[in-house]
């Protein structure tokens, strides 16, 4: 059987995507890792499934896999990306993406920039969650120079840094510690944060189960939340990532989330057998 995917992007934070709607394929960690290595196999950031719906109201069920085999509940990049070609497929500008963690609809305006309604930011401690009860508005761990994150789910967990200079952080040492941190039994997606204006906010980000990435849709809008909290930042901002800039909304009405920003497709491709051994 022939296995076909396309390789996209949301500011360079770049996506396997298959769509197993028809074919009912299934993917084994072994598999996920092998197609992300980025010499032997494809490469990505996450590796994402179009699945049939599972609830009323959505039009598919997106799968999402991190470069080490690990399930994600929130990939912000990845829904706008998967939401610009159902949207191409129906020829409608709304579509409801449905994840783990909820149904996230969106919309495209006619620059082609996609908006998701990213849900609620969950802020209780057992959402991210914490090995204890702690007040996520003040996580109080650290390491190097970094302390004290605020921490926020979007589906899934952020704990969110505010620096002077991020350019000055030494991410990939810092990034896996805080990521495995014992506060956080199922790790953590780990934000720096430089606050530029109370509408512009510049992050770089260590994703679990992936690293550095140049850009994280769900973590700017765990970024722009905390930075809200904490009194830095309005309810809306650009976040800018090493990729491009993000426009975040933290709805007052409801506490939604709402995230906008490009889609872009790089190629088609066939998987090689040995890759599906
Ligand atoms: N790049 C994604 C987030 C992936 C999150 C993943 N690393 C996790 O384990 O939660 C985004 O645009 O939101």
């Amino acid at each position: 059987m022939t296995v076909s995917f396309r390789k996209m992007h949301g500011l360079g934070n770049d996506f396997v995507v298959v769509d197993v709607r028809q074919s009912g394929v299934g993917f084994t960690e072994e598999q996920v890792r092998r197609i992300g290595d980025r010499r032997r196999g494809i490469g990505f950031d996450q590796f994402i499934t179009i699945e049939p719906p599972r609830q009323a109201g959505a039009t598919i069920f997106m799968g999402i896999r991190n470069p080490d085999g690990s399930v994600a509940g929130a990939c912000g990049n990845a829904t706008r990306c998967v939401s610009a070609l159902l949207m191409a497929e129906t020829g409608s500008d709304a579509v409801v993406i449905e994840t783990v963690s909820g149904l996230l609809p969106a919309t495209r305006t006619t620059d082609g920039t996609v908006t998701v309604d990213m849900g609620p930011a969950r802020l209780d401690w057992q959402d991210l969650p914490l090995a204890e009860a702690r007040d996520t508005l003040h996580l109080g761990i650290g390491a190097g120079d970094l302390h004290d994150p605020v921490g926020v789910s979007m589906g899934n967990p952020h704990a969110v840094f505010f620096v002077e200079d991020v350019a000055a952080v030494p991410l990939t040492e810092v990034g896996p510690v805080l990521e495995n941190h014992a506060l956080f039994p199922k790790r953590c997606n780990i934000e720096i944060v430089e606050v530029q204006a109370r509408d512009r906010l510049r992050m770089r980000v260590w994703e679990r189960g992936a690293g550095i990435t140049q850009a994280c849709g769900s973590g700017a809008c765990a970024t722009l939340v905390a930075a809200a909290r904490r009194g830095l930042a309005d309810r809306r901002a650009e976040v800018i990532l090493d990729g491009g800039s993000l426009m975040i909304e933290w709805r007052d009405s409801d506490g939604h989330v709402l995230m906008s920003g490009p889609t872009a497709t790089s190629f088609t491709g066939i998987f090689d057998g040995s890759l599906l051994a």
